[in-house]
């Protein structure tokens, strides 16, 4: 079956006034119909800008993005009629910046819901008591007249989860979704956003910094270094078997993978310095000078699993492991 979401070679160039910065370069992933697919990296290794790209919102200075962004087998990037605007749902990192204070939270779901299908009020309604009900909010009717802070931060997540849902998208995307709230709210609204996809049959595109999130949730995994993948999987192989030096350094730091990213030593680079070929290559124990040339391309490194490294083979220094 062919993925719902296939984004092939794209690059995200925005001009700043310190000069170009090279946020994407060549990423290709796909999220399978009915499957999620996880994309984790540290702090700064262009994770939202991917999602930006997506969801068509990319910022002021940004580039015509090279590449394609297939969804549902159209270039959402050169063909405006195929935008994927209101049919590609959308869970911010944020539940406590998401939503208007000063309305209703039912009522700024349902106006959304209007835009983008016209109907009667009363049937959206309906819709959005169900999609309450399935994310399991208390009291779905009475739900509807409260104002966003009479929720808990776990209840807002779960609100915007139903407004994600609710123009029936065909993918979810969501940014960090849990990672503004504690422990045992992150683990139910995990819980929750898995049932929703086995239930529902959505397919889901995650964005993360914790392996143990995506451990939990994704069935694939695409690991992203400064805009470029180094890695991509089946999550178990990923982890449990990563060939990519930079994975394997990662998960050196979190055996228990239940840790966020601290990171390795050395920094993600800043998007208007990149290094060229391998971004990770200045941080890498197995560089050469090869690695500087060009950037390696996505070779096979088991089944469904590709890695940019050539010498993705080679054991890592001891040191690097501890
Ligand atoms: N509008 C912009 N103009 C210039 N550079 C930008 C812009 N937006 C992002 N960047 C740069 O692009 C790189 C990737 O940023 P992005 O926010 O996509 O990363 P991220 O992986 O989502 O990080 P985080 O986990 O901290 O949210 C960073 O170096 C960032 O400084």
């Amino acid at each position: 079956m062919r993925p719902v979401l296939s984004v092939e070679g794209l690059s995200v160039r925005i001009r700043t006034e310190g000069g170009t910065a090279r946020i994407l370069e060549d990423v290709s992933l796909a999220v399978p119909r009915g499957g999620t697919l996880g994309v984790v990296g540290e702090s700064g290794c262009g994770k939202s800008t991917l999602l930006r790209a997506i969801l068509g919102i990319l910022p002021r200075g940004a580039e015509l993005p090279q590449g394609a962004i297939l969804f549902e087998d159209r270039d959402i990037l050169t063909d405006r009629a195929a935008s994927a605007r209101g049919r590609i749902g959308f869970v911010p990192q944020d539940p406590y910046l998401s939503l208007n204070p000063v309305f209703r939270a039912g009522d700024q779901i349902l106006e959304a819901m209007r835009r983008h299908a016209p109907g009667r009020r009363r049937d959206h309604r309906s819709r959005l008591v169900e999609l309450f009900r399935a994310v399991q909010l208390p009291d779905p009717e009475a739900a509807l007249a409260k104002y966003p802070h009479q929720f808990s931060g776990g209840q807002r997540q779960r609100l915007l989860i139903a407004a994600a849902l609710a123009c029936d998208p065909a993918l979810v995307v969501a940014d960090e979704p849990t990672t503004a709230l504690d422990v045992t709210t992150q683990r139910e609204i995990l819980a929750l956003l898995r049932r929703l996809v086995a239930e529902r049959g959505l397919s889901l595109l995650f964005v993360t910094h914790d392996f143990g999130v995506l451990a939990a949730v994704c069935d694939s995994t695409a690991v992203l270094y400064a805009g470029q993948v180094a890695e991509a999987g089946p999550t178990r192989a990923v982890l449990d078997a990563p060939r990519h030096p930079y994975t394997r350094m990662l998960l050196a730091c979190h055996p228990d993978r239940a840790a966020e990213l601290l990171g390795i030593p050395g920094t993600v680079p800043a998007a208007t310095a990149q290094p060229p070929g391998c971004r990770f290559h200045p941080r890498c124990p197995l560089a050469r000078a090869a690695c500087a040339e060009a950037p390696p391309p996505l070779l096979p490194a088991g089944p469904g699993h590709a890695v940019a490294c050539p010498f993705h083979e080679e054991a890592l220094p001891e040191a690097e492991l501890a």
